[in-house]
């Protein structure tokens, strides 16, 4: 049994239906310790025996066998182990990876063995030596003399320690001293006990050999054995392959990418811009939620439900914005009920007392229309309530609240208007309050009263505050004979958390199977304008999104150009054994790169910008209106790595599909 085996093999290749035969029945064997010259014509069918041999032409007829065993050229992965573990490649342009160092080129193919890192290392160093380019290891191919290279190439073929060595015109482009350097590293191949199969149209280099066959019209003229084979020492270990770890691919696609930085640059500049815009705007949206919400909790305290009695009025069946509205005032602690409202009995000031989770009861009564007369100037306010928790003392701007005959009053809609300049001069002058209402008889009376301006009030939110302490409004009423049973209610909840349970739990209460209170809390206001605010704030991210489109093509447009330009490093790493997932993964993971730097550069791009503009925005907002969160970045890592993932699947998959023979013939 020969260590490999040829048996009639036919090939030929087709222009449309028109078959042009090259190999017309080749029956070889050959023995390893051989130096094989295959001598023939040029276009005599040498390189494409070689491919058949190499495992990397499957269209042809007849069988290949190894130690007996035939290789079945449609099983791709069977070809792929073949080529990775048996096959050494020496070709006439050397055809090394011109962004790989010297070393990298050899490791490349030591990759796919199952030795150590160091080990690799240290295997790939000791070849490199044999072959004399000991001090050039890490130039790149582009800096090395013909001769030079083609040392490599034998370096980079012998380094995963196949049997078997093709060398298709080796010396083809040498002189006659490097031909005779290379010659001599063929035939100590050939003596370690290897198999070498050496193409050639040159007698000299055929006879540097152990056999010489010759091959004319696709067929073996002669086969003549001139020199014995070497022994082989069959007790030698061969070093162990391995499939390619998935990490290669991508180490691989970095060093290229750091060879081809400038263009790579570009792209990775253009990407991070789209991505950079996204996530700043979802850290503007993050800022203006957080200061909306702080301005609103500022004025009015969150954990205050606002209670109204329910009435099912021709409103609540429309379910109309205007009632909204009315929830929203009321949450605020400014109610526009009137003294036809119907009023809390304190059965039913005790029954919200005793909702889980609330601290405190305390009533309102609020007045319509209200007039203020100072001196001679009577000013209105539309509603005139009682101060409660709901609302935030930061709202007074002069003065205090208001105690016994003491009004707290709006600062645009009455100060301001009183004096625009010294509107806080206002504090401490009298104020004849007015308003009308109806008594329990069904008639109108006017309540009138002089009260002293205690405080001076301005809510961004709710409208005007006009308001006097409980008290003040009891003895106002008290007066006229008029009910001073609240027509509101602020419940203080112990959590800002419980709001929700608050509100729901009271809304759910029923007298007589009917529902008995409308409650409502600034928190569901705060929902509402969060909710706006983060729909302005996708629209916006959303928009700038739209530029990661073009990032996206730009990608896809770098990476088909990556595989134009490539193809022939395409073709040699399948030729040393690469299947096509890792060709596969080698140009996914350059895209990959390229997100992951984008997202990267993105960033910094947007801390820095953000930083830079809550400089200038503090100054007018007093807020830092940039906040980009964690999770803006992540998210923002997560668009960048579907972009580059999606933008690398065409031409990753085309990358794949090349056929190695086409791939290694590219320019
Ligand atoms: N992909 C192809 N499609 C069509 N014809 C091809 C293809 N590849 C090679 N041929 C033809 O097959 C014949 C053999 O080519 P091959 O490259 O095997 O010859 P060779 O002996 O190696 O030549 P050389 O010494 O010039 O390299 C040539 O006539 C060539 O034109």
């Amino acid at each position: 049994m020969s260590y490999l085996e040829l048996k009639d093999i036919h090939k030929a290749y087709y222009l449309g239906k028109q078959a042009f035969p090259v190999l017309n029945g080749i029956n070889l064997t050959f023995e390893r310790g051989e130096f094989v010259a295959i001598l023939g014509e040029s276009g005599g069918g040498k390189s494409t025996l070689m491919n058949i041999i190499g495992g990397l032409d499957r269209q042809f007829e007849g069988q290949v066998l190894l130690q007996g065993t035939a290789l079945d050229h449609h099983q791709e992965k069977q070809m792929d182990q073949y080529r990775r573990e048996t096959i050494g490649y020496i070709y006439q342009s050397y055809n090394l990876i011109n962004h790989l160092s010297v070393l990298d080129n050899v490791l490349i193919s030591l990759d796919m063995t199952k030795l150590n890192r160091s080990a690799r290392e240290q295997r790939a160093k000791e070849l490199l030596a044999k072959v004399g380019l000991t001090d050039q290891i890490k130039k790149y191919p582009n800096q090395l003399s013909g001769g030079q290279k083609q040392r490599v190439a034998i370096a980079r073929a012998l380094a995963s320690d196949p049997q078997i060595i093709i060398a298709d015109e080796p010396t083809g482009a040498l002189d006659s001293e490097n031909t005779a350097d290379v010659l001599k590293l063929l035939d100590q191949i050939a003596e370690e006990g290897r198999l070498v199969i050496c193409v050639t149209h040159s007698e000299d280099v055929a006879n540097a050999g152990t056999r010489i066959v010759r091959l004319a019209d696709g067929q073996i003229t002669s086969d003549d054995r001139i020199k014995a084979a070497y022994p082989v020492d069959e007790n030698r270990q061969q070093i162990p392959a391995r499939k390619l770890p998935w990490y290669v691919p991508m180490s691989t696609a970095f060093k290229h990418l750091r060879y081809t930085w400038t263009w790579n640059l570009i792209i990775i500049i253009g990407t991070a811009i789209g991505l950079f815009a996204v996530m700043l705007f979802n850290g503007l949206g993050n800022g203006l939620k957080g200061y909306i919400n702080q301005e609103i909790n500022d004025m009015v305290n969150p954990r205050v439900v606002t209670v109204s009695r329910y009435q099912k009025t021709s409103q609540n069946q429309r379910g109309g914005g205007a009632q909204a509205n009315n929830q929203q005032a009321a949450a605020m602690g400014v109610s526009s009920t009137t003294t036809s409202q119907p009023t809390f009995s304190s059965t039913q000031l005790a029954q919200l007392k005793k909702v889980k989770h609330v601290q405190t009861v305390q009533p309102i009564i609020s007045a319509s229309n209200a007039t203020l007369s100072i001196g001679s100037k009577d000013y209105t306010a539309s509603t005139l309530t009682t101060w409660t928790a709901s609302n935030r003392k930061s709202i007074i701007k002069a003065g205090h609240t208001a105690g016994k005959n003491e009004i707290v009053v709006d600062k645009d809609t009455v100060a301001k208007k009183w004096s625009s300049k010294n509107w806080k001069d206002l504090v401490g002058k009298k104020v004849t309050v007015s308003f009308q209402t109806t008594n329990a008889s069904g008639k109108s009376v006017t309540v009138k009263q002089q009260l002293t301006v205690a405080g001076i009030t301005e809510s961004t939110t709710g409208g005007a505050v006009n308001a006097v302490s409980y008290a003040t409004m009891k003895a106002m009423r008290s007066s006229k004979d008029l009910s001073t049973k609240p027509t509101s209610v602020a419940v203080k909840v112990d959590s800002r958390n419980h709001n929700d349970a608050v509100t729901k739990q009271i809304n759910k209460l029923k007298t007589d199977g009917k529902r008995t209170y409308r409650a409502t809390s600034i928190a569901s206001m705060l929902d509402t304008v969060n909710t706006y605010v983060n729909l302005a704030t996708t629209i916006l991210a959303a928009i700038a999104g739209i530029s990661l489109l073009v990032s996206a093509l730009m990608i896809i447009v770098t990476m088909f150009m990556s595989v134009s330009a490539r193809k022939k490093e395409i073709g040699i790493l399948r030729a040393l054994g690469e299947s096509r997932g890792d060709i596969r993964r080698l140009f996914t993971s350059e895209s990959l790169i390229i997100g992951v730097i984008s997202a990267l550069l993105a960033t910094g791009i947007a801390y820095g910008v953000g930083a830079a503009l809550n400089k200038v925005l503090y100054q007018i907002a007093s807020y830092n209106m940039i906040e980009i969160h964690l999770g803006n970045v992540v998210s923002t890592f997560i668009i960048a790595l579907v972009i580059a993932l999606l933008a690398a699947i065409l031409p990753a998959w085309r990358a794949a599909r090349l056929n190695p023979i086409d791939a290694l013939a590219a320019d």
